[in-house]
């Protein structure tokens, strides 16, 4: 690839103005982000040992390839960098963060910009074989994918199904005499269809399918499967793979298909630590059978940390792109502003910058209560699993709704620039939107949570023990007189919340009362019942920042407190005035009330206008991580358009061959 000629010490002089006025010390932020200035400190140097190893450098930009290319050169690039967390691992610098920055958004999506054949491997398989199986499969497994002797996936969802999972159609028969499983797949739509990394680059599968013994079905069940032969990597007899063709984004995901014809695999290989099938045929039960939904809450809790790194990025590029970008005037016989001084503009991009603080406050809030709650599983404590799993919903559904949302309006924030690939917006929101689907649709995800909520609604005898819902207990008839504050805006929307549960829980009642079945009520209320565990989860994070800010603030310089204050009032206002129709129909907020909190969101763009750029600065993602020539540090934009502009292959040529071949005839025919 053609080295840049772009002299990045030549800073623009909007953003060297930008970060001059800046209130607070931006290192000071980065350091909280990090969680300290030694994480920060091993963050760079993870970043440094990745990115300037020239191994691990895409040889023509990814755009450019056909579909085959960009398999073959990611693969190439997978590969290199799980060779280099081995030495990592090796030298006992490895662990969670790695693996963190290098599957999701931060450095991953640097290394590999449309996604990572392995990904499945480290953030599925492994986690199902530690969460799924017994000790002996572990001692059998994990080691030798850690190793990566083999690559794994996870295959759960098939052609016709992946949201009921209960209606997967893959089968998997004990058969005593053999103590084997015989997996098959019976109809077209039993096919698996989805997984990451199954089209050509894993050998093994997590399958999940319904398990039949002693001539019953006991439902859905993790199975480790071989695929492909270790040294070969031709499929195995029985086993029909293949990669499921071109999407909207993850165009290096190499997502698969997989059908069986009767392959047998070992007693041993079904994943027996929750439940059991004995060599006799004999099923032993768990004492839950959503154990088995272990891997899912897992994934479903560290995307809510990849949402607020996708956003983190838009937010950056858009930001920096708006300081640099002058357009329009506003005063007459004055020069054309910067369209960061455009309020639209401001309220485009600040209140994105502010939900990348709730996000992450929400994901690291999320990820404690996921390691209490595993750790009572563990002791065969389950009466937190409900809470957990209502919780893990509603936030990822969330966060990837708005994180998805967030990167769409930023891309329009930067008029037609945005809409070029060189701005990896398009892209950005490609990996983004794929994160509403992919581990639990959205709207699937809301409804998991509603029913924890009217579950607990009916019966209110448990609540105060529930942290995420203590608030039901006494928010709904409150009479909470206006306040300009966090606080209030938090036992408003609480109250709202209750106020939609309540009411939804009404209409199942009536419904159910006018004849139709319990499920048909729901069905009848689910809009209502989506939008209620939506304010819910909005709620909590809100609350969650208000929690983490007050906390942090004990720590901090006063400057960076009062950023981090208008960043919180900032997402607070912004989240309830969201709801402004809902607020007004189940609270005694008045109309002037609502007029109060517009002038206070108002207030608060211009209140960060200053330090905007400094916000986003201090988020610290490398130029090579952004990948943007609009987000660039230096803001040298133009250039770097033009730059990128020419690595188009049709620039290789003055006149292109089609010339002679197409136009020129035609013109000539048209004379
Ligand atoms: C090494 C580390 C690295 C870190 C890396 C960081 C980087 C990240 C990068 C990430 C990249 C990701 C790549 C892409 C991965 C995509 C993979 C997939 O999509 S894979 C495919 C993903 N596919 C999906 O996500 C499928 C979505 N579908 C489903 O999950 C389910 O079918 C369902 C939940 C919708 C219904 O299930 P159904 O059985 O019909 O259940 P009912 O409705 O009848 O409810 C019955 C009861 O069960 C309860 N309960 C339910 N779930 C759970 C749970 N998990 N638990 C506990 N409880 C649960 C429920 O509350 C209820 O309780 P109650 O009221 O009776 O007390
Ligand atoms: C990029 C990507 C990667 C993926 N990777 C994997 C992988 O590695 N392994 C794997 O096993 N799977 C994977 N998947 C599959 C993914 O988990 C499923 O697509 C997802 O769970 C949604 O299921 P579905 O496609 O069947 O959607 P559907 O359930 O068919 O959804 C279609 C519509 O129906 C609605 N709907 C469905 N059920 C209900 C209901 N009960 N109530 C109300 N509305 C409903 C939904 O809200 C949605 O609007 C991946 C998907 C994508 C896009």
């Amino acid at each position: 690839m053609a080295v840049s000629t772009i002299n990045s010490n030549k800073i623009n002089s909007d953003l060297v103005k930008e970060r001059a006025k800046c209130t607070f010390n931006t290192v000071e932020l980065t350091h909280l982000l990090d969680g300290g200035a030694e994480k920060t400190n091993e963050r760079k140097s993870r970043e440094k040992f990745f990115l300037e190893d020239p191994e691990l450098r895409l040889k023509v930009p990814l755009e450019y390839l056909s579909h085959k290319e960009k398999y073959e050169e990611s693969i190439r690039i997978a590969c290199n960098i799980f060779k280099k967390v081995n030495q990592l691992q090796s030298e006992g610098k490895g662990g969670m963060d790695n693996f963190r920055e290098i599957l999701g958004g931060q450095l991953g999506s640097a290394l590999l910009k449309d996604g990572n054949p392995l990904t499945l491997h480290y953030v599925m398989f492994i986690p199902t074989v530690m969460g799924q199986g017994n000790i002996q499969q572990q001692a059998e497994w994990i080691q030798k994918a850690w190793n990566c002797d083999i690559i794994g996936t996870y295959a759960q969802t098939e052609l016709g199904h992946g949201t009921f999972i209960r209606g997967l159609e893959t089968t998997a028969t004990y058969d005593p005499k053999t103590e084997e499983f015989i997996l098959d797949s019976p109809t077209l739509t039993s096919y698996k269809w989805w997984p990451g990394g199954l089209g050509h680059s894993a050998n093994f599968a997590i399958v999940v399918a319904q398990l039949y013994t002693q001539g019953k079905c006991h439902g859905i069940h993790p199975f480790i499967v071989q695929l492909r032969d270790e040294k070969s990597h031709k499929p195995l007899p029985g086993i029909k793979v293949g990669e499921i063709g071109c999407k909207m984004g993850m165009n290096c995901t190499n997502n698969g298909y997989l059908g069986f014809e009767n392959v047998r695999i070992p007693r041993t290989n079904m994943l027996m630590k929750n439940n059991q099938v004995l060599p006799d045929g004999t099923y032993v039960k768990s004492p839950s059978s959503k154990l088995t939904y272990g891997t899912m809450i897992f994934v479903r809790v560290v995307l809510v940390q990849d949402a607020a790194t996708y956003l983190k990025k838009a937010v950056i590029i858009a930001t920096r792109y708006s300081a640099i970008r002058h357009q329009s005037q506003i005063n007459p016989n004055e020069a054309e502003v910067q369209i960061l001084d455009f309020v639209t503009q401001q309220y485009k991009l600040f209140p994105y910058i502010s939900m990348c603080f709730a996000f992450q406050y929400a994901a690291n809030w999320l990820w404690d209560v996921y390691n209490n709650v595993t750790g009572e599983l563990e002791s065969g404590h389950l009466d937190n699993l409900p809470e957990l799993h209502a919780a893990s919903c509603v936030f990822k559904a969330v966060s990837s709704a708005d994180a998805a949302q967030g990167v769409e309006t930023l891309r329009l924030a930067c008029g037609g620039h945005g809409y070029m690939t060189s701005s990896n917006l398009p892209q950005t929101y490609g990996l983004v939107t794929a994160m509403c689907t992919y581990e639990g649709e959205n709207t699937v995800l809301l409804l998991q949570t509603a029913r924890f909520l009217i579950k607990t609604w009916q019966n209110k005898s448990n609540i105060s023990k529930l942290p995420t819902v203590r608030y039901l207990e006494t928010s709904l008839h409150k009479n909470i007189p206006f306040e300009k504050s966090v606080k209030w805006i938090i036992s408003t929307l609480q109250q709202t919340t209750a106020g939609k549960i309540n009411l939804a829980n009404e209409h199942i009642n009536q419904r159910v009362k006018n004849g139709q079945s319990y499920e048909d009520a729901w069905n009848g209320t689910s809009i209502e019942l989506t939008a209620a565990a939506e304010l819910h989860g909005r709620s909590i994070i809100v609350e969650t920042f208000y929690n983490t800010v007050n906390n942090l603030k004990k720590q901090t310089s006063q400057q960076l407190g009062a950023v981090l204050q208008h960043l919180l009032e900032l997402y607070a206002v912004y989240t309830i005035l969201r709801s402004t129709g809902d607020v007004l129909r189940f609270t005694n907020v008045l109309g002037r009330d609502v007029d109060v909190l517009q002038l206070w969101l108002e207030e608060l763009l211009a209140a960060i206008r200053p330090n905007a750029v400094g916000i986003v600065d201090s988020f610290d993602i490398r130029d090579e991580v952004l990948s943007s020539a609009l987000g660039a540090y230096d803001g040298n934009v133009y250039e770097r358009l033009f730059e990128e502009a020419q690595k188009s292959p049709l620039n290789s040529d003055p006149v292109n061959k089609s010339f002679h071949m197409y136009l020129k005839p035609f013109l000539q025919s048209s004379l």
